[in-house]
Formats: structure tokens, C-alpha cells, sequence
């Protein structure tokens, strides 16, 4: 048995050589500027949603992400082995994410029963329903009966292995540009949980395509700022809950219930100064080419390193100003592994957009249709990270 080293749970932070650039003139091109404007249309466009209230939807989606938190937790505490399975693409599945997925299912048809239901989750019950998927749906059906137990809000008979599969397969909707879908991440990062680092579980509701509320749970980021060169502890407070509905801003409260705080992003304009996120895996995004548009920009901190959405929720409060993902040539992004994390920054005052400033379109189904990278920062500093990240691209295409 593997019982992984869970007082390591700060998040590792890799250096990055000192920039001595000391161009910071914001040259911003026709393109640029074009780009920054579409990005603010699309803001307008979401303002429309603001007058509806998703007050329902956000409690219970708060509800949900926080139960299923707890029980990553407790599995990433005594992680078997043999709980981390190879799914088709190769990526660690544990019994936590089959968990996560099918507890955020039920608590949210259960606190919504009037709505019709239509959820855009990562995981399916392929495997399960295999011979050899017979031990780990017990063992899922157990976790997730002992949380609901736990928790004590909902008066069910235990569910069975049948509820189980059932539960985990609402997640097979395609999402869309009508109605409403939720978007379920159920364990974003899950190789950062499989280390005993970051993770996050990432619920949004979409509305007609767009996103009008998110919440971020991340069981192992500090309470505490982990931006710049602040020093961690393992005794650091740890379990952060974001959250965010259209028009009404983003706040953050501690996964054991502490009152909300409204967080903003870093309203820096000095690029030398902010500081920024990307994974820690180097197979997600290029670190080569984020390392380039940080020279360009004179950023002078070393780059912050964390597995999942927790980037996005860092950057909601200010940790850090800019977060840069450069998957590989190839690789299509997927709805759930943004949609929350994008309203947790844009309701903080930032913004998202990819590499040619185009902001994220929800509305096309599971996958994100667009242009080489995602970046997130202020509206001050987007348009000289644009420029920065054309450059880059120019300079080295083989980065990606
Ligand atoms: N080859 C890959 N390139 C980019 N992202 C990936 C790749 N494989 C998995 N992912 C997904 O990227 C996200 C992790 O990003 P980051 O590296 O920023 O933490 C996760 O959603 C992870 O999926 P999963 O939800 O299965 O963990
Ligand atoms: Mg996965
Ligand atoms: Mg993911
Ligand atoms: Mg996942």
C-alpha cells in the first residue's frame, strides 16, 4: 500500500533564470487592440445574464463541489495503488474522480429536482460495468454512501452500485448553445492528486452557451497568498472554496465554512512585476515558450508551478497577474477544464482569451474551438501579454 506524503501539499515552486530584459514599453498593435475589443464585446454580451439570479443553482453547486471534496480528501489521504488505473489515454483515474462525479451528480439533482438536468462531465462508466471494474464500483459505491452519510443533510436509502453508474453517466451530455449545462471537472489535475499536490474539483452551470456561475474547490491550496516569493509551510491552512455568478463578483471561503471575502485579480499595469502561473507538468503546456513571453515582458519572479484550476482561483485574488497554458500542437481543451475557472476570474475583473485574444467560446460542445493557448490576467496587461505571446509564437513555432 502506497499512503502518499499528504503534509506535502504546498505546492512546489520551480525557478525560472532572471530575465534581464528591461523592454516594458506597451506597444500595443491594431491587433492587439482589435482583440482586447472583442473580448470586451463578449463581456458585454455575458452582462445580459446578470439579471437572472442563479441563487439556487449556486448553492447547491457550492454544496456539491464541497462534498465532493472532502471525498478526494480522504482518498488522496490513503491512496491505494491500485486505486490509479490507466483510462485509454493513459491519464490516472481513480476511484475519487468516479466519486466526485457521481456525488456532484446526485447532490445537484437532488437540491435541484424541478430543473431538467443536463450535465457535461470528463468521466464515464466505460470501465465500471467491466468485469474488472467490479471491486472499484464497490469501492466508489462505499466512499460515496459514507460521505452523504457523513454529511447528514440528505435522508436516502443507501445507494447501490446501479445508482452509481447511473449517477456517473448523466455526466454524457455534449452541453451546447441552448439551455442550461452544468460542466463538471470532478477531479481537475489528476496527476497533481495522484502526488499529493494540487487539485481541484470544478463545477459551472452554462446559460444559451455561456458561463453563468462557477465554483472551485481546492482541498490543498493555501488560504494564504502562494503568489511571488512568499516562503510555504506545511502548517499553512489549507482548502480554498471559489466561487463566482455572473455580474456578482467572486469570493473565497475556506472549504470548513468560513464567511466569504470578495477577491479581485492584480490591478498591476507593471509587467515586471506580476508574476505567473502555469502547470506544473511540462507536458501541458510549454514551459519554453511561456518562459519567452515572461523575458519579453520582464517579468523578474520565477513562475509559479501547480497542478489543475487552482491557477485560476490563485489568480482570482491577486496571487500572481498572469496565467499562460500552451498545450501541445494537437491537443483539444476541454469545456470543463476551464469553464469555472474562467468566470472565478473574470467576475474577479480579469480576463481570458487565447493567444490571438479571442475570448472562450462554451457554446460549441465539449471541446474549446481556439487559437494555440489560453491566458488569463488584468485588462491592463493583456494587451502587452498579446503582443509578447505573438512574438514568441513567431520566434519558436517548435515550442509547440
Ligand atoms: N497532454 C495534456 N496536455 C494538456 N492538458 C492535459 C493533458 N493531459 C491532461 N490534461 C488536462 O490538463 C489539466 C491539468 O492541467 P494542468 O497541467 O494545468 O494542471 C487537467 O484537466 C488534465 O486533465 P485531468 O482533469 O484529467 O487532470
Ligand atoms: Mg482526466
Ligand atoms: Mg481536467
Ligand atoms: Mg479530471
Amino acid at each position: 500500500m502506497v499512503i502518499l506524503n499528504c503534509s506535502r501539499v504546498v505546492p512546489k515552486i520551480t525557478s525560472l533564470s532572471r530575465p534581464k530584459f528591461t523592454n516594458t514599453q506597451p506597444l500595443v498593435s491594431p491587433v492587439s487592440r482589435r482583440a482586447s475589443r472583442a473580448v470586451i464585446v463578449a463581456a458585454v454580451a455575458v452582462s445580459a445574464f446578470s439579471s437572472m439570479s442563479y441563487d439556487r443553482e449556486l448553492a447547491a453547486a457550492k454544496k456539491a463541489a464541497s462534498l465532493a471534496a472532502r471525498l478526494c480528501q480522504k482518498v488522496q489521504k490513503a491512496l491505494l495503488q491500485s486505486d490509479v488505473q490507466a483510462k485509454s489515454d493513459k491519464s490516472p483515474v481513480t476511484v475519487a474522480d468516479y466519486g466526485s462525479q457521481a456525488l456532484v451528480s446526485f447532490v445537484l439533482e437532488r437540491e435541484l429536482p424541478s430543473d431538467s438536468f443536463s450535465l457535461v462531465a470528463e468521466e464515464d462508466s466505460g470501465d465500471l460495468r467491466k468485469e474488472s471494474g467490479q471491486e472499484t464500483l464497490q469501492r466508489i459505491t462505499k466512499l460515496v454512501n459514507d460521505t452523504i452519510v457523513n454529511d447528514g443533510s440528505f435522508s436516502v436509502p443507501t445507494l447501490t452500485m446501479e445508482d452509481m453508474l447511473r449517477a456517473i453517466d448523466s455526466g454524457k451530455s455534449d452541453g451546447g448553445s441552448h439551455g442550461r449545462h452544468w460542466v463538471l471537472d470532478p477531479i481537475d489535475g489528476t496527476k497533481g492528486f495522484v502526488r499529493g499536490d494540487q487539485y481541484a474539483i470544478a463545477l459551472a452551470l452554462l446559460d444559451e452557451g455561456k458561463v453563468v456561475l462557477g465554483v472551485l474547490a481546492c482541498p490543498n491550496l493555501p488560504l494564504a497568498s502562494i503568489g511571488g516569493n512568499r516562503l510555504h509551510s506545511s502548517h499553512d491552512e489549507v482548502g480554498c472554496l471559489f466561487f463566482a455568478k455572473v455580474g456578482a463578483g467572486t469570493y473565497m471561503q475556506s472549504l470548513d465554512g468560513s464567511s466569504p471575502i470578495k477577491v479581485n485579480v492584480s490591478t498591476t499595469d507593471n509587467s515586471e512585476e506580476a508574476s505567473f502561473f502555469e502547470s506544473f507538468e511540462a507536458a501541458h503546456s510549454s514551459h519554453d515558450l511561456s518562459s519567452s513571453i515572461a523575458k519579453k515582458l520582464g517579468v523578474k519572479a520565477p513562475p509559479v508551478r501547480i497542478d489543475s484550476q487552482a491557477k485560476y482561483g490563485a489568480l482570482s485574488r491577486g496571487d500572481g497577474a498572469i496565467y499562460l497554458r500552451f498545450p501541445r500542437k494537437g491537443y483539444r481543451e476541454k469545456i470543463w477544464d476551464h469553464a469555472a475557472g474562467c468566470i472565478v476570474v473574470t467576475e474577479a475583473g480579469g480576463v481570458v482569451a487565447d493567444a490571438a485574444g479571442n475570448p472562450l467560446d462554451f457554446s460549441k460542445g465539449k471541446y474549446l474551438d481556439l487559437d494555440t493557448g489560453i491566458l488569463a490576467t488584468n485588462e491592463k496587461l493583456m494587451p502587452l501579454l498579446l503582443k509578447a505571446v505573438r512574438e514568441s509564437l513567431e520566434e519558436i513555432p517548435s515550442a509547440l
